[in-house]
């Protein structure tokens, strides 16, 4: 499929870093990684394992971690940022001059930044200034790509040829990646489906039943579409692995962190010390945006209140169904 190897560094050495990581080392090239947790980096280098973020499941060959971002980064070709998004800005400021002038960035993160409402790419633009900034998003579970099952994301950049470059470079026998120059689409859905998957859980936890589910998913989409199409994506985009795509996984598994967070909160459990879940700091700021612009999206607003405490799941469903009716749009 490819002849090309190149320096892939990965930044951060949690579940999706890690996975990542063994996908680019299946491909041939050399890969470094860069963690901040000494015993992860030791449990990859000595047991090809990361038991911390992906236990029981055997890494790829060829992996070199290291708490050193000057060595991991050092003649990097492509750059795959996987620190979660609201530390992406501090991550990257702290290692930026490190990374070579030439390097192609892609970040890996889901969110939107919750302090300035900016996309996550916009940030490590910021961070890292005159780098080309690509993000590889879709419907992908950390330990399904790790265990190489069959898997397709979406690798956008502003620049056709370079999503086309990279897709090329990072695609493998079961890991088969798309490209597309809309990168704001690609954001946009990836950002959002951990927020909906909040409500998909919650509406589970709380016993709602499968048809509720349903209505809150499909709604929900029309949030995501309405808000995606306001920051000028491309319907196609939200169609795609990257929105829908990636909305039918996280709002369907209890793998996922933010349907798993959603369904404690449905269910009255206690949320201290669960795995991140990147919806729950994407929910107030996108719920910010759509009352800045005047977009209808009372399913995003109801998870921002039901995080805040300002609602019980009850009164959120209660005000939900009893909003005036409509055409279904
Ligand atoms: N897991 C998945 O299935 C997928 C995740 N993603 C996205 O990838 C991003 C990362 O998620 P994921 O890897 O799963 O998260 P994890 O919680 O598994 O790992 C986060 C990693 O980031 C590190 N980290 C956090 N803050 C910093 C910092 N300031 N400096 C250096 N390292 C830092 C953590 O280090 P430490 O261990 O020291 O805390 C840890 O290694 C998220 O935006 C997520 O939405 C996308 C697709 C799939
Ligand atoms: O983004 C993901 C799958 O595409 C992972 O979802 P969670 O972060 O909810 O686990």
């Amino acid at each position: 499929m490819k002849d090309e190897r190149v320096k892939v560094a990965v930044l951060g050495g949690g579940a999706w870093g890690t996975a990542l990581a063994t996908v680019a080392a299946r491909g041939g090239h050399h890969v470094a990684l860069y963690a901040r947790d000494a015993e992860s980096v030791n449990d990859i280098n000595l047991n090809k394992r990361n038991e911390r973020y992906l236990p029981d499941i055997s890494l790829a060959d060829g992996i070199q971690a290291s708490t050193n971002p000057a060595d991991v980064l050092k003649d990097a070709a492509i750059v795959l940022a996987a620190f979660p998004a609201q530390a992406m800005r501090d991550a990257l400021g702290g290692i930026a001059s490190h990374v070579p002038p030439s390097a192609s960035i892609v970040l890996c993160a889901k969110g939107i930044e919750r302090s300035t409402g900016r996309l996550i790419s916009e940030v490590v633009a910021e961070a890292l200034p005159g780098h080309a900034v690509s993000a590889l998003s879709g419907p992908s579970f950390a330990t399904d790509v790790a265990r190489g099952l069959p898997t397709a994301v979406t690798i956008a950049s502003t620049e056709l040829e370079t999503a086309d470059r990279l897709a090329l470079l990072l695609s493998g026998p079961a890991f088969r990646c798309y490209s597309t120059d809309d990168l704001v689409g690609v954001e946009i859905g990836g950002a959002l489906k951990n927020v909906l998957a909040l409500a998909a859980g919650a509406a589970t936890g709380r016993g709602l039943g499968a048809s509720a589910l349903a209505a809150l998913v499909t709604r929900g989409f029309a949030e995501l579409r309405r808000i995606a199409q306001a920051l000028g994506a491309r319907p196609e985009t939200v169609m795609g692995l990257s929105g829908l795509g990636d909305l039918m996984l996280t709002c369907s598994s209890p793998q996922s962190r933010n349907y798993s967070y959603g369904m404690a909160l449905g269910a009255g459990k206690p949320l201290e010390g669960l795995p991140l879940a990147e919806g729950v700091a994407t929910a107030p700021i996108a719920a910010e945006i759509c009352a800045k612009r005047g977009i209808d999206a009372p399913i995003i607003m109801a998870v921002t209140a039901l995080l805040a405490r300002h609602l019980t799941i009850d009164e959120a469903v209660t005000a939900l169904l009893n909003r005036p009716l409509k055409t279904e749009d």
